[in-house]
């Protein structure tokens, strides 16, 4: 007689029809909203994704790093479902919404139109403007997109991506062209976002201390597959003098194949005067 297993999730039970006693397992963990499984990508004869393995659970916000080249992109572009995957399988919920490092906006659309493009929906100016509000920006909303600065841009692509209330919120290196002080309002903005929201995040950044600030887990792409997935589990908001934030940025710079001399205190005394070499700053370090 052909087995059938019923999961019943949260119960920990699985019922079958072979007559066996029903057994008691641990409690089964709700299905990640984002499963890919062997999933590869080649462009032509260049394999980028290998057979990669990945979940991204509900209202999980990970981080994904790796060298330039490995493929970062043309993951996200897949889980965004914006390019087809040569195999494997690939699980993601219908609403997702992605955010790239130019804002893309319609440069003859005011900002509110911006952020209801495509989207046939009730009120959509009072929905823009709601999501508009969310991000600082409702005074904003007629707009042109040239009249924008690059972060207020920013922040309009972000409202056009809130406003699809996405389960799965696609970030590709969104805060890359911005400059050091509106990257941190950014940062704060993103964070907040995400509390409220709670989407499940997949940010690709170049920059480590981005990743080990914002994110629940970082993932290292090598190779075409996630070579390292670490847990980041410093409490929030995070300081990147402490030294448990000090210790996963040096452990994600040697995974990324960055050398790290040893502190300069550290160093034996010089036995004759050398020239002072001011130590490494790893502040906003990216690769
Ligand atoms: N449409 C395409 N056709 C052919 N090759 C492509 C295409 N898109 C990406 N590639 C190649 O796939 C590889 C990975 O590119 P991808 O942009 O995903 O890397 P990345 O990790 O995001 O890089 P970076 O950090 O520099 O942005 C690169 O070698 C790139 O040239």
């Amino acid at each position: 007689m052909p087995t059938i297993s019923l999961n019943l999730p949260g119960l920990g039970l699985k019922a079958r029809n072979d007559g066996a006693e029903a057994q008691h397992d641990a409690p089964a963990l709700p299905r990640s909203p984002v499963q890919a499984r062997q999933l590869s990508k080649r462009f032509g004869a260049n394999t980028i994704l290998d057979n990669l393995d990945l979940d991204i659970r509900a209202g999980e916000f990970v981080a994904l790093l790796g060298r330039s080249g490995s493929g970062k992109t043309t993951l996200l572009r897949a889980l965004a479902g914006l390019d087809r995957i040569s195999s494997g399988t690939l699980d993601v919920p219908q609403a997702r919404a992605a955010v790239f490092q130019e804002p893309r906006l319609m440069p003859w659309k005011r900002a509110w139109r911006n952020v209801t493009l495509g989207l046939k929906i009730e009120q959509p100016r009072e929905r823009a403007l709601a999501a508009l509000e969310e991000v600082g920006l409702a005074h904003r909303e007629n707009a042109w997109p040239s009249t924008l600065s690059g972060g207020e841009a920013q922040r309009v692509a972000l409202a056009r991506a809130l406003v699809r209330e996405p389960q799965l919120l696609l970030l590709d290196e969104p805060f890359a062209a911005l400059d050091a002080l509106t990257r941190i309002r950014m940062h704060q903005l993103i964070l907040s976002l995400w509390r409220q929201h709670r989407p499940s995040v997949l940010l690709v950044t170049h920059d480590v201390d981005e990743a080990v600030l914002l994110a629940d887990r970082v993932l290292v792409l090598e190779k075409g597959r996630i070579a390292a997935d670490i847990a980041i589990t410093q409490q929030r908001p995070r300081s990147a003098d402490a030294p448990q934030f000090q210790k996963v940025r040096a452990q994600l710079l040697q995974l990324l194949g960055v050398e790290i001399e040893a502190p300069a205190e550290a160093q034996p005394e010089p036995q004759t005067p050398t020239p002072i070499i001011a130590p490494f700053n790893f502040s906003n370090f990216s690769i």
